[in-house]
């Protein structure tokens, strides 16, 4: 009776994944195993936490969509305002994890634990990682030191904070890796803290994912060698509210695709520099005279995270100076 109520909200990916044989670590099929499932297949949860499950979405992550996120994020924000429940773990594919982890940590007005797990083998497979991945993310949901530090990540023995991890490699266990380092670890089913987020998050965020019903449509441009000038233009006549670029090095644009980025800032798109260079740190008027042409730089978040943000940040009203601030604050 004294240990925490934990929830697990199932929305699929390699964690609920089902290989043909033990040695499919990288051919299975993601997004099989019902919460349930999941669920007796580590006893172990029990001895930590009350846990029960819901199964959200059965789905691979790269295939979510804001709806889904909407959705997502709307659930957990009634679960955290329940007064038996003590924290809620997310089970999740690994493709698209740091993005929902991301708009959770800027939408869900919580101080409960929210906690994202997905893991990099089936459970089919030899050393399969999702269940102690799942243990780990149900300890940290279910501690009260991890309490109002914004929505959390636990794989592979970490802690990582939402808003900066990124999976850094696609066939390794070790796949998600913080810029800036983890929070903490979990060893043995204890937590031990090393650092928290100082960038604004849950219940300190303007923005509320229970007044929220639609995002912005955010696209991303990708930079590189030789780039096609027409690829910004394309993607804008989607009708969209913001275009991410995603540039090489320091977030620089080629000379081409420039003064597409301009036309479009003058119809009103909000231009947000990025980089696609794995930790990149983008600053306002280096490579690019942003004052000039009025447009955003991404800080320190990469092409994917920025989508999420500028997509959150330009649901309500809002000019490129309010959208820079948000950038630096979140
Ligand atoms: N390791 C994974 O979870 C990847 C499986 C799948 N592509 C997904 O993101 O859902």
């Amino acid at each position: 009776a004294d240990k925490p109520n934990v929830v697990i909200l199932a929305t699929g990916g390699t964690i609920a994944g089902a290989g043909a044989g033990t040695v499919n670590s990288a051919s299975y099929q993601s997004a099989k195993v019902p919460v349930d499932k999941l669920i007796v297949s580590v006893p172990e949860l029990g001895n930590v936490a009350s846990v029960r499950g819901e199964q959200v979405f059965q789905i691979a992550s790269e295939s979510f969509t804001n709806a889904h996120l909407l959705q997502l994020g709307k659930r957990i924000s009634a679960l955290a305002k329940q007064k038996d429940v003590d924290g809620i773990v997310v089970t999740h594919g690994t493709d698209t994890l740091e993005e929902t982890a991301f708009f959770l940590n800027l939408t869900v007005h919580t101080d409960k634990p929210i906690v994202l797990v997905g893991s990099m083998r089936p459970g089919t497979a030899m050393s399969a990682d999702g269940s102690l991945n799942l243990y780990n993310a149900v300890v940290v949901a279910g501690s009260a030191d991890a309490q109002g530090k914004g929505v959390l990540v636990a794989m592979n023995d970490q802690i990582d904070a939402g808003r900066d991890v990124s999976k850094s490699i696609n066939i390794k266990t070790n796949a998600f890796a913080s810029q800036w380092g983890p929070l903490g670890m979990v060893v043995e089913g204890r937590n031990y803290w090393f650092r928290a987020p100082v960038k604004r998050h849950t219940s300190n965020s303007e923005f509320d994912i229970d007044k929220l019903d639609r995002l912005a449509e955010v696209e991303i441009v990708y930079g590189y060698g030789n780039v096609a000038a027409a690829n910004a233009q394309v993607l804008a006549e989607r009708g969209v509210q913001a275009i991410i670029h995603a540039g090489t090095g320091n977030g620089s644009v080629a000379d081409r695709v420039v003064p597409v980025l301009q036309g479009l800032r003058a119809k009103g798109v909000q231009i947000v520099r990025a980089a696609h260079v794995p930790a990149g740190f983008v600053l306002r008027n280096a490579e690019q005279p942003d004052d000039k042409y009025d447009w955003v730089v991404a800080h320190d978040l990469n092409p994917q995270k920025a989508r999420i943000l500028a997509a959150v940040a330009l649901s309500q009203p809002g000019d490129s100076k309010n959208l820079q601030r948000v950038f630096w604050e979140y």
